[in-house]
């Protein structure tokens, strides 16, 4: 596991009429903030790759489809610099992602229908804090299939 990063099961509570997701409670231990909730959808295939926060922590869960998340480590003081993790997730294994500032991370749409990737964030988006890299950089070390 990338250094700083959480992984939280969450609960669906089903019943006839439909389904509850949980996502994130203020008295959660990982909380930390509110700064704003968005939803990226991701079209199957297609990779949205890389992004780069230089002061949000961000927390995902994909309560529709399917994606690979991945994540490279470029802080030199980390105990698990150098390293990519690949985490899958979907409504059938339903868990949070927490994802500290300086981690270069991407994802790729698995499922047929479009995935959607819920970011309940801890500042509001800001252009000048992202840094980006195309998909196919060679200055991270992962091969999108
Ligand atoms: C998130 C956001 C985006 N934008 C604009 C910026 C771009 O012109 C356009 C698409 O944004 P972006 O290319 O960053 O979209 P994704 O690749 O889906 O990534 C976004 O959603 C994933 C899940 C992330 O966590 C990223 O931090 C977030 O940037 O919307 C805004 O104007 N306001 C916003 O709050």
């Amino acid at each position: 596991m990338i250094e700083g990063v959480k992984i939280t099961p969450l609960k669906t509570i089903a019943d006839d009429r439909g389904k509850i997701m949980h996502m994130l409670r203020s008295d959660a231990e990982h909380f930390s903030k509110f700064g704003e909730v968005y939803f990226s959808f991701v079209n199957n295939g297609v990779i949205k790759a890389w992004h780069y926060h230089k002061e949000m922590t961000i927390n995902y869960a994909v309560p529709v489809g399917k994606i690979d998340f991945v994540l490279y480590d470029s802080r030199e003081e980390s105990s698990t610099f150098g390293e990519t993790q690949v985490i899958t997730m979907s409504p059938e294994d339903y868990f949070l992602v927490t994802v500290p500032p300086r981690v270069w991370n991407g994802f790729k749409g698995l499922s047929t229908e479009p995935a959607m990737v819920v970011n309940c964030t801890d500042i509001p988006h800001r252009g000048d804090e992202i840094e980006r890299l195309d998909f196919n950089t060679d200055k991270i070390p992962f091969k999108w299939d």
